[in-house]
């Protein structure tokens, strides 16, 4: 007799649910972190991506029980249409970011994952006030999400006049945390979010009263990400299938001019010649086995222009180097942008500093800040990539002798960040991402080795005066009195010949230094 199994389906909400833990949702602690680092970099999303200088207010109080917290997050950002407030906080795989841009999001997932916590814990909904720029009302949501449907549950409703223009989006939840446990996360990620947005303002309460007071340093935003195309070498079978559903009804060549990124008509036309395929057919006519083939040629042509990452937006060495400066005040720090690059047709860019000395306290390897589309990463640190080439680095070439004040930071921006888990905390071993971050760091590490060699130098020379003016009393007393002339005389020549010969030796050292230094950079 066959045996009696049954089977049945779960809705993503009952699935994250579940499996809380896979989006950064593990214990009480991890949890709190997860929740305010979700809802601030949703208020981020909605300010500087559209040219807002964020202000960002984030409260966090106890509530009714010992471990329960209450989180308070507002923002002055384009705020949420009313009738999509219910949906983009009470299902699962709901979002406006499923696009070829460059966002702090992506999943769908992070503020539903907020409520699915809350629920599961304190069994109380989540409140929303929204209000959209120029809107002439504000509203508010209390939302819980019906597992079982993947469905928003409205458990409260409410409107009114918005009497201050105000625009923006302010959640309110309460979930079980660990505070303790929590806090110097939450305030390290606050701390690396100035880092990379020095334009932003934000003001954290903590529980105990603390208060973290973040003011912007610059009015300056970078330029913000713009919605791209997906490039030829970045989809499969399937997306190509739904592009042909949505928009195809037009000859194969100019449907793959007008869907995607980097592919020209001349482009086009040698590729489906070179593929066999009738430029001129219509795109609908392909059947399942010359999409198959069309599909897998395109990931494979190397002829397409690399994917354009005018539409990526990189923090900047500039606002980098501000940034840095602000939050470690180092003594001296080096940052560079790197050129755009791509994996799998995805652009990105890397961008990388160093920051020596100053407040750094000296640690016995490289403390290394990580960040992917200006989210700080702080978890997972050995399974990313950017850990793996910090630690393949040879620092003595560059003049570090550990223990050392070295802080190396590495900004990666995508239009498809390759996350290791939904988490979003480690990035996945991608080769080429590799490359431009081992690029980047050497770079950056160059620049400290030459900046490192001069300060060894002035060190040396201020010691060597100070040996020489040490033995030049005895010395011009000597002389002044074989001489039979004063002393103080003599000692001052003394000085002036002391200080110029060790003028002449700096430079012959400095010449000599830059020969040694290229044949490194050679090695390096
Ligand atoms: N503060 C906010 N202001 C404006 N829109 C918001 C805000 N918070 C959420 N949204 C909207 O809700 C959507 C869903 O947010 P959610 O946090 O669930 O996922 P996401 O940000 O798209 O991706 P990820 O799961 O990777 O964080 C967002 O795409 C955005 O459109």
């Amino acid at each position: 007799m066959a045996t009696d199994v049954k089977f049945e389906s779960l809705s993503p909400s009952e699935w994250f649910r579940r499996n809380k833990e896979l989006a950064g949702f593990a214990n009480p602690s991890r949890a709190l972190y997860q929740a305010v680092r979700e809802l601030i970099e949703n208020a981020l999303d909605a300010t500087e991506t559209f040219g807002i200088h964020p202000f960002i207010k984030a409260y966090i109080k106890y509530a009714e029980r010992d471990n329960w917290l209450s989180i308070y997050v507002e923002d002055n950002g384009i705020g949420i249409p009313k009738d999509e407030i219910p949906n983009v906080f009470g299902r699962v795989f709901y979002s406006s970011k499923y696009k070829v841009k460059q966002h702090r999001g992506i999943f769908g997932l992070g503020a539903k994952m907020v409520i699915l916590y809350a629920q599961s814990t304190t069994n109380k909904p989540i409140t929303v006030i929204s209000a959209q720029q120029g809107s002439d009302k504000v509203y508010r949501f209390d939302i819980m999400i019906d597992t079982l449907r993947n469905e928003p549950l409205i458990k409260y409703q409410e409107e009114w006049d918005n009497k201050y223009k105000w625009h923006g989006t302010a959640v309110h939840v309460v979930m079980e945390g660990d505070w303790l446990k929590a806090k110097h996360r939450v305030e390290e990620y606050i701390k690396r979010v100035a880092m990379v947005a020095p334009y932003a303002e934000i003001h954290v309460k903590e529980p105990d009263g603390a208060v973290i007071d973040i003011e912007r340093v610059t009015l300056t935003l970078p330029i913000p990400p713009k919605e791209g195309l997906p490039h030829p070498k970045s989809v499969d079978i399937e997306a190509v299938k739904q592009l042909i559903s949505r928009n195809g009804d037009s000859p194969v060549s100019e449907f793959m001019v007008e869907n995607f990124d980097g592919v020209g008509e001349e482009t086009a036309m040698n590729f489906l010649q070179s593929i066999g395929i009738d430029p001129g057919r219509n795109i609908k006519e392909l059947n399942t086995d010359e999409i198959t083939h069309l599909v897998t040629k395109m990931r494979e042509y190397n002829e397409w222009r690399r994917p354009r990452a005018d539409w990526l937006s990189p923090v900047g060495t500039e606002l980098l180097e501000q940034g840095i400066r602000k939050t470690l005040e180092p003594e001296a720090v080096f940052a560079t942008t790197r050129k755009p690059s791509s994996y799998s047709g995805n652009p990105f860019i890397v961008e990388a500093a160093v920051a020596w000395g100053g407040k750094i306290e000296p640690s016995d390897r490289p403390i290394i800040y990580r960040f992917a589309n200006k989210v700080p990463l702080l978890y997972d640190e050995g399974n990313d990539v950017v850990r793996h080439v910090v630690d393949e680095v040879d620092w003595s070439l560059y003049k570090v002798k550990f223990p050392a004040p070295l802080v190396v930071v590495v900004h990666i921006c995508s239009t498809k960040i390759p996350y290791a888990s939904a988490g979003k905390e480690a990035i996945a071993d991608v080769p080429e991402i590799e490359s431009e971050v081992r690029l980047a760091i050497r770079e950056v590490a160059r620049r400290l080795r030459v900046y490192l060699s001069r300060k060894e130098k002035e060190k040396e020379a201020m010691m060597r005066y100070a040996m020489f003016t040490m033995f030049s009393r005895e010395v011009a007393s000597s002389i002044a009195s074989i001489l039979g002339i004063k002393e103080d005389q003599v000692l001052n020549k003394l000085k002036k010949v002391i200080s110029r010969k060790i003028k002449y030796l700096e430079a012959i050292e400095e010449v000599e230094g830059d020969g040694e230094q290229q044949q490194q950079q050679g090695q390096a």
